[in-house]
């Protein structure tokens, strides 16, 4: 699936966060969202997502419209968003069995929660987890199954310095099985992963 924008220009409320983005993101390629608190990285990523409408131009997601009420949709687009959340009583074993059986995958549970160092968390409920611990959790969540394009908001959020270098494995992989992933960051060594770099800047007044 390859993600376009022509001419885009996203608002919030009565400022432009970005204005005449062209993108092509083919797979395999990774597109890095940087700037600074407030300047749109969130909301570039829920337009992709098909969370809010873009005031001018086109993005297409695998040549059609984003649409995040639609289930094919979701099925080949993997987000972990600012809203993202867990079942707090799950354990790590149960939600990746989940996740097994919502998408029809036969997942090694094991290897997963050792590759994300939570093997020895694996049957505590995911709400004792620390904040970390969490973190990875919900990246397994989004990258344990099946998907074509991955989109991930700011996910260095509360990683130590093993955690970020898994994190870095992670992508490296869904690009390397030909995905699209898109992710906004203020961890600049994931800018590494950038085959294309979106750099928003401070919203402009809307007249
Ligand atoms: N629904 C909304 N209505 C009005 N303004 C909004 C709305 N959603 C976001 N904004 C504003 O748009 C701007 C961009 O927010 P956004 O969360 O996309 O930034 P960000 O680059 O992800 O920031 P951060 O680095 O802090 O996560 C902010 O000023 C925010 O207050």
């Amino acid at each position: 699936m390859e993600l376009v924008a022509d001419g885009l220009g996203v608002r919030a409320g009565d400022v432009w966060l970005l204005r005449e983005v062209d993108l092509h993101v083919r797979p395999g390629e990774c597109l890095v969202l940087t700037g600074p608190n407030g300047s749109g990285k969130s909301t570039f990523l829920r337009v992709v997502y098909g969370m809010q409408e873009p005031a001018e131009g086109i993005v297409t997601v695998g040549g059609a419209s984003p649409d995040e009420r639609d289930r094919s949709f979701r099925r080949r687009v993997s987000a972990l968003l600012d809203d993202s959340d867990f079942f707090a009583e799950f354990t790590p074993v149960q939600h990746l069995e989940l996740l097994g059986t919502s998408f029809g995958a036969d997942l090694d549970v094991d290897a997963l929660l050792e590759d994300a160092a939570l093997a020895d968390r694996a049957d505590v409920t995911a709400g004792s987890l620390s904040a970390g611990q969490r973190r990875r959790l919900l990246l397994l969540g989004v990258t344990a199954r099946p998907f074509d394009v991955l989109l991930l908001d700011e996910p260095e959020r509360a990683l130590d310095v093993a955690g970020k270098g898994w994190l870095t494995d992670v992508i490296a992989r869904a690009t390397g099985n030909g995905a699209v992933v898109v992710l906004a960051t203020h961890h600049p060594p994931l800018l590494d992963a950038a085959d294309h770099v979106l750099e928003l800047g401070a919203p402009e007044p809307a007249r």
